[in-house]
């Protein structure tokens, strides 16, 4: 039986574990095996979003592992997010409960509003015009905010959060929150180390999840000419110097910087070495290292918004 992953503590109390599982590009037909593979290897956090099709196979997976007795529900730390086209306060909580019945959950330990970008209500999970460009709401994420805390006070989720906000907008979410959230879930590795935004998070004691810590290679937006973290010639060394994959090197940069972080595989052999984090130190020179390879290099742009008023990202 593995140790049990250390945590980092919310601004409410809650736990948080350091390590978790990322879901996004997981096919259903892959996912629930490679969930159980987590479960079975120790992993007790999962990431998941309405958005990527495939919570359904995520809970078949978590139920079964908790009918036969491998974990128990309050061992988890299951995270989703609220998707763009629901940003209207009066949907927040039924999107929730949404993706409750999906999950096949009675609660949520985490709900994210993914994007700061509201999109045109309906079905169709991304609108666009015949630019390709997304159609947006009418709305503000101050009001989907207000949702948010609609579904702490009804006992769907325990805690409530952001994704992918900037500084400015965080600071529009504090200035309504009678709720603060706990977590904004941000790309975060050696290549964009959000050193800004974490120092800012912290002064207001909101804490960041590291999602793309890998450089995110199976990305749909990926392009032959862009740069591959994994194949980073300092992330190389160290992994040789540390004899460890390149993956852990990445995955205990963020640990070691106390930065929660999920990287996602549906390889089992993968699942089990990104897990195996927890036995080796980067020194403070090697870790000084792999901060200087920050060079505002974004591998999530989800440019098809980039013309949205509420869109997070300078443009480079
Ligand atoms: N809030 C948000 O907007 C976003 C959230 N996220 C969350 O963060 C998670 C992680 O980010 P993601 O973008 O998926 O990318 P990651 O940086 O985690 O990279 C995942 C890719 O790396 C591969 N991989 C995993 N482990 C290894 C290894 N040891 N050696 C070599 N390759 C490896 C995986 O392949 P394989 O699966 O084939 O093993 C997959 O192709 C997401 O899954 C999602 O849960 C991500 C993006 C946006
Ligand atoms: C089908 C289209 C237009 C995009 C697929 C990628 C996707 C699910 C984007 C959502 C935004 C995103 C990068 C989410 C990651 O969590």
């Amino acid at each position: 039986m593995s140790e049990k992953v250390p945590s980092i503590k919310f601004n409410n109390g809650y736990e948080y574990p350091i390590l978790g599982l990322g879901t996004w590009n997981s096919k259903p037909g892959e996912v629930v095996a490679a969930v159980k593979a987590a479960i079975d290897a120790g992993y007790r956090h999962f990431d998941c979003a309405f958005v990527y099709e495939n919570e359904e196979q995520v809970g078949e997976a978590i139920s079964e592992k908790i009918k036969e007795g491998a974990v128990k529900r309050s061992d988890l730390f299951i995270t989703s997010k609220l998707w763009c086209t629901a940003h209207k306060k009066e949907l927040v909580v039924d999107a929730l409960k949404k993706t409750l019945s999906n999950l096949k959950l009675t609660y949520l330990d985490l709900y994210l509003i993914h994007w700061p970008m509201g999109f045109k209500e309906g079905d169709n999970l991304f609108p666009v015009d015949k630019n390709g460009k997304i159609l947006p709401s009418d709305s503000y994420f101050t009001e989907t905010w207000k949702g948010m805390e609609e579904c702490v006070k009804e006992g769907l989720a325990r805690s409530i959060g952001i994704s992918n906000f900037n500084i400015k907008q965080i600071e529009d979410v504090l200035s309504v929150a009678e709720i603060k959230p706990v977590n904004n879930q941000v790309e975060c590795h050696p290549y964009l180390n959000q050193q800004k935004l974490i120092d800012f998070c912290k002064e207001k004691d909101i804490s960041i999840t590291a999602y793309s810590p890998l450089g995110s290679p199976d990305r749909p937006s990926a392009t032959p000419n862009d740069p591959v973290l994994l194949e980073d010639p300092t992330v190389k060394d160290l992994a040789k110097k540390y004899e460890k994959t390149p993956a852990q090197i990445l995955i205990r940069y963020q640990i070691q910087r106390g930065i929660p972080v999920i990287p996602k595989s549906v390889t089992k052999s993968r699942i089990e070495s990104n897990f195996k984090v927890f036995d080796f130190t980067i020194s403070d020179d090697d870790m000084a290292k792999l901060n200087s390879l920050d060079r505002n290099c974004r591998m999530v742009n989800f440019d098809m918004c980039d013309q949205h008023k509420d869109y997070p990202f300078t443009k480079n």
